[in-house]
């Protein structure tokens, strides 16, 4: 059996990640350790998981380099990943909105300056309704940007509200849900069908028995 590699996002989602492929037997006693390695075997070394930055996770599952990944939603979206997404895997769950000052009415500008950590998203979203933006990258603390004049409103990430609140501001208009997805290289699930469909078939199963 070849070995199968898999791409999890560092931070927020690895966790659960991790635990996932507990449900399904496989077990990485590597990630509890306290280390800096960014290559961990499973206890039974037919798998190896590499730890990459959230956008990152398509990269390298798009370019073979991972056979298998788990990355949000927001990030396939954004990263445009030409892989195959095969199973919602119902954590990490958010959603996509545009949010500015309370009361900020979206059509008294022109040309909207959005402020965002996904340009291609909000860029997408404003062209299916027709609008012109601009769009402004940032890489974190997006919330500041309206704040400060930096723009008129934001696209960001919203769980609980609770960083739009502490800044007043208010989601405008919500855009797209969001979770963990189970991705897979587009070849390797040709060329290794025969170690990732048990695989991907078992993720499923525990995902059914979790949800009851
Ligand atoms: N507040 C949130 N609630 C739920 N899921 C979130 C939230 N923020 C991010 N996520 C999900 O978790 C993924 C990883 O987020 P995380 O904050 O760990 O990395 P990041 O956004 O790249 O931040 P950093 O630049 O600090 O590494 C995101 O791509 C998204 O799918
Ligand atoms: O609705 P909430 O529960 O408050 O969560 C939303 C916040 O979580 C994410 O930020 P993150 O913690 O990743 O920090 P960042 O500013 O570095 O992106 C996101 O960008 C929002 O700022």
């Amino acid at each position: 059996m070849a070995k199968v590699k898999i791409a999890l996002t560092k931070g927020r989602l690895a966790d659960e990640s991790i635990n996932i492929f507990k449900e399904a037997g496989i077990r990485f006693s590597a990630y509890e350790e306290d280390s800096r390695k960014l290559i961990l075997p499973s206890d039974c070394e037919q798998y190896e998981i590499i730890l990459v930055k959230a956008l990152d996770v398509a990269t390298y599952v798009e370019n073979g380099a991972a056979d298998l990944g788990i990355a949000g939603k927001d990030t396939l979206l954004e990263a445009n990943a030409n892989v195959f997404e095969l199973v919602d895997l119902g954590f990490g769950t958010c959603q996509f909105a545009v949010a500015g000052k309370k009361g900020f009415d979206l059509n008294q500008a022109v040309k909207l300056s959005v402020a965002t950590k996904y340009p291609r998203v909000t860029t997408m979203f404003f062209q299916e309704k027709g609008r012109q933006i601009e769009t402004i990258k940032l890489n974190g603390s997006v919330e500041l940007a309206p704040l400060v004049g930096l723009s008129d409103v934001i696209v960001d990430i919203v769980e609980t509200g609770r960083t739009l609140k502490e800044n007043g501001l208010d989601v405008l208009e919500h855009m797209y849900p969001i979770s963990a997805r189970l991705v897979v290289n587009k070849a390797s699930y040709k060329t290794k069908s025969q170690e990732l469909l048990p695989l991907v078939q078992k993720i499923k199963e525990t995902l059914t028995v979790t949800k009851g």
